[in-house]
């Protein structure tokens, strides 16, 4: 198993180059089921979930061909000649559940495994079924396996989501495309993903308004047609490099970073003490004051992501006073608390909140990553500790982040990747 070997102490410099994101591709790719046509994505991560939700569609029997034979472009389609997600698959990646709304859409059936719960919650998928029952399916659970049918189609209808689930929005919005007739989805969720696959799912022939907004209408169409998407630059990847210059005191030009849909993350750095400079295609982060202590609650877009709560407390581990991170997204999304505090820093958990105190400076030490952006919590902490810091289980990482060590190494890093 691979791990990262990481000397902290050095000031990061220089640019990084954004890719495209993880939760957009992952649902373009499953956007490829709604059409017997070519879609073809561009800008694709070379991630393993996404090379997971390639296994998955050709388990389907769709086509997935890299086009320009680097991993950059995938050209997806044909027919689907098995409505079955197995359980090896989606219990590695649950993003397979995506599969669920676009199978019903076009096939009238899917037999798609239940992905169960993972490091960071139990994660249930009621929503999502609750939904597709309003649109018409007829939905049994049987061994593990969700068993979906809609004999004579899908039919538009109001969708009331108790939360802005993401997975949901995008579940019941693939769906609805083909579904007879109009379907509201009220309470969606508004993340930028949402609105890059909205963007493709009407340029493939749907129609679909409200992008953005908490209410998406959705008038289904006969069939979607093949066309060319460029998917769009990882939020997500952007805000942590961000605080890998936040952490180590340095000055990063992040390529392709859009503060467009940053702005909650742009808020708190620069709240912490972080400059954050937005330019034509890209986001230039730096610091030379010291950090600050913020206080910070995880909400669904436009509020502060989630999948950035870790990166910032290990960055509010060294900052000058005192940071609550109240996280309201996940009930378990914490795990990287005692990893911090082996490396010397004092947080303590309440409930869903957590209390941060800066120190002075971190210790490296041999840590453990429990999911993808725990992970690369502790590559922060790791970069800014003294000493040597050793990260093993980084098959979380390689999940959701190309390239980490090449990318760090080209800004200054002391990181390593060893195989044992
Ligand atoms: C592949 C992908 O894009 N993953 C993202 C997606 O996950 P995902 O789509 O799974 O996240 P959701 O927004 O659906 O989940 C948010 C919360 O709602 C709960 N819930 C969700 C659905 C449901 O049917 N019932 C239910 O109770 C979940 O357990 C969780 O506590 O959005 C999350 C929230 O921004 C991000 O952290 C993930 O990185
Ligand atoms: C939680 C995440 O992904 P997933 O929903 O695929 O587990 C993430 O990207 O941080």
């Amino acid at each position: 198993m691979d791990r990262f070997i990481i000397r902290g102490g050095n000031r990061l410099e220089g640019e990084i180059t954004i890719g495209g994101a993880k939760n957009a591709g992952l649902k373009l790719m499953v956007a490829g089921l709604l059409t017997s046509e070519r879609l073809r994505l561009s800008n694709v991560p070379r991630i393993a979930d996404i090379a997971t939700m390639r296994d998955l569609l050709m388990q389907h029997g769709v086509a997935v061909e890299d086009v320009t034979g680097d991993g950059r472009t995938l050209s997806i389609g044909g027919a689907i000649t098995s409505v079955e997600a197995p359980y090896d698959i989606v219990s590695k990646m649950r993003a397979s559940i995506l599969v669920l709304g676009p199978l019903l859409a076009r096939m009238h059936e899917a037999r798609v495994s239940l992905p169960g719960g993972c490091a960071i919650g139990t994660r249930p998928v009621d929503m999502h079924l609750k939904g597709l029952e309003t649109l018409g399916a007829q939905i049994a659970l049987d061994g593990g396996y969700i068993h979906a049918r809609a004999p004579g189609g899908l039919k538009g209808e109001r969708v009331i989501l108790p939360f802005a689930s993401v997975g949901a929005t995008e579940n019941l919005l693939m769906a609805a495309t083909l579904a007879r007739g109009r379907t509201e989805i009220v309470n969606a969720a508004r993340e930028p993903e949402i609105c890059d696959l909205v963007t493709c799912l009407n340029r493939m022939g749907a129609r679909i308004s409200g992008s953005g907004t908490g209410t998406l209408v959705i008038d289904g169409v006969e069939a979607l047609h093949g066309v060319e998407h460029a998917i769009m630059a990882d939020r997500i990847e952007c805000g942590t490099y961000a605080c890998a210059a936040g952490i180590t005191g340095g000055d990063l030009r992040l390529i392709g970073g859009r503060a467009s849909d940053l702005g909650a993350v742009i808020r708190a750095l620069e709240e912490a003490g972080v400059e954050v400079i937005a330019e034509e295609n890209a986001i230039r982060v730096r610091r030379n004051g010291p950090l600050r202590g913020v206080d910070i609650m995880t909400e669904p877009y436009p509020g502060f992501p989630t999948d950035m709560q870790a990166q910032f407390m290990a960055m509010l581990s060294i900052a000058e006073g005192a940071s609550m991170i109240t996280e309201t997204i996940f009930e378990n999304r914490f795990m990287h608390v005692p990893e911090l505090n082996r490396m010397g820093a004092r947080i303590n958990v309440h409930g869903s909140s957590a209390i941060i105190r800066g120190v002075d400076a971190l210790s490296g030490a041999p840590v453990m990553a429990t999911d993808l952006r725990a992970s690369f919590s502790l590559i922060l902490a790791g970069l800014a500790a003294r000493g040597e810091t050793v990260l093993s289980r980084i098959y979380h990482l390689d999940r959701g982040y190309e390239a980490v060590d090449r990318k760090l190494a080209a800004v200054g890093a002391a990181i390593e990747r060893v195989s044992d």
